[in-house]
């Protein structure tokens, strides 16, 4: 069986005259070609990781700004500088400021209590990683029971968007979470992976896992899933989110909010697997919550790998795909009203249907 991913750590200087800690990720702009590693040694470097999404997924995104803070702080960087730059590296996913804030919080708090600021950031990181793991179990563990009351039949047929793994979490992840469970339980017939235009989290990381795992799997264009709901082959559309607002509307990847649609108009239960983390009780409704919008280019070229052979000599080379000059509109995220969630799967149980006040009620608000 293939070795767990690991999409981040925490890499302590072996010896001295080693240099400091840094942060090691698995760089997911390289996959699924190249498995290397990324290493950052400061944040402005964690920055160019998050924004280049060499590290990318909500509660990931939570995770490594914790330990960029806490990296920040162990080099004797300006804390709140740094958890500025990283908090605001990417607008959408409510869980990078989440985790920004946390270590921020926990750095000053150490730094008063005399234990070593550093520490307590880094303590509050690894703290957020391991709670991280431990809800991704939980969040199969609701996601496989809830499947197993709205499909009573088995043999459940699941389409997915983006990427909701391993590569996203410091354990199993969200919606790929269930899948595995799913898998595991034997029920898993089949699972639908959407490429994911325009950066390919499907093809490339979804599909990467999915192999990995041995899922049965079978990648489709973002544009042929409304067929395979019109030939009836989809039993469940099963995904992650980037951020929940308060009344439940819930902001993933670009491409989600049509599968609901679709899904609704199927009579199809769709599903949202995400952490309380995800929510956000500070943004009251979908028109709220910032869409991250980014470059064009990533619509009218295609990164190809550089070189011949199953490997890449590691550079990509854009190639058109698209006029010279052509305008692109790009937003990295869109919105799904809370009525067309037909669940939300989270490490605390199962929000049905997702109201505000629902929502307020499981995150304890
Ligand atoms: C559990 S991950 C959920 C979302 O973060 C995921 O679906 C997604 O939209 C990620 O977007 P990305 O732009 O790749 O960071």
């Amino acid at each position: 069986m293939a070795e767990e991913i690991v999409a981040l750590r925490w890499e302590e200087p072996s010896g001295a005259g080693e240099g400091g800690p840094a942060i090691v990720l698995l760089d997911q702009t390289r996959l699924p070609v190249d498995e290397v590693e990324l290493v950052c040694a400061d944040a402005p470097a964690l920055v160019r990781a998050i924004q280049t999404l060499a590290v990318r997924g909500a509660p990931l995104l939570g995770i490594a700004g914790a330990y960029g803070v806490a990296l920040a702080a162990a080099r004797g960087d300006d804390v709140d500088e740094a958890a500025e730059l990283l908090a605001g590296a990417r607008p959408t996913a409510v869980n990078l400021a989440y985790g920004v804030r946390r270590a921020q919080a926990a750095f000053h708090a150490g730094g008063r209590a005399g234990g070593g600021g550093a520490a307590a950031a880094l303590a509050e990181a690894r703290g957020l990683h391991a709670d991280d793991a431990r809800g991704s179990a939980r969040m199969a563990e609701h996601g496989l029971r809830l499947l197993g009351g709205l499909l009573p039949g088995g043999g459940y047929r699941l389409l997915t968007h983006c990427n909701t793994g391993a590569l996203v979490s410091g354990g199993g992840g969200t919606a790929f979470a269930v899948v595995r469970a799913a898998q595991r339980s034997g029920e898993l017939r089949r699972l639908w992976v959407d490429e994911t235009r325009p950066l390919l989290q499907g093809a490339r990381l979804t599909a990467y896992e999915a192999a990995r795992a041995g899922v049965p799997y079978t990648l489709l264009t973002d544009n042929a899933a409304g067929s395979l709901f019109a030939s009836r082959q989809v039993d469940a559309v099963i995904l992650g989110a980037d951020r929940i607002a308060a009344d439940g509307s819930v902001a993933n990847k670009v491409g989600t909010y049509p599968l609901a649609v679709l899904a609704r108009y199927h009579r199809v239960p769709f599903l949202v697997v995400a952490p309380t983390t995800t929510v956000d009780s500070g943004t009251p409704d979908g028109s709220a919550i910032e869409v991250e919008q980014r470059a064009g280019g990533e619509v009218t070229e295609f990164s190809v790998p550089h070189a011949a052979g199953s490997r890449s000599a590691g550079a990509a080379v854009p190639y058109a795909v698209a006029p010279v000059g052509a305008e692109a509109y790009n937003p990295a995220f869109d919105v799904t009203p809370p009525e067309l969630v037909t669940a939300l799967v989270t490490e605390r149980g199962v929000v049905s249907p997702v109201t505000g006040d629902a929502l307020a009620e499981l995150c304890g608000r």
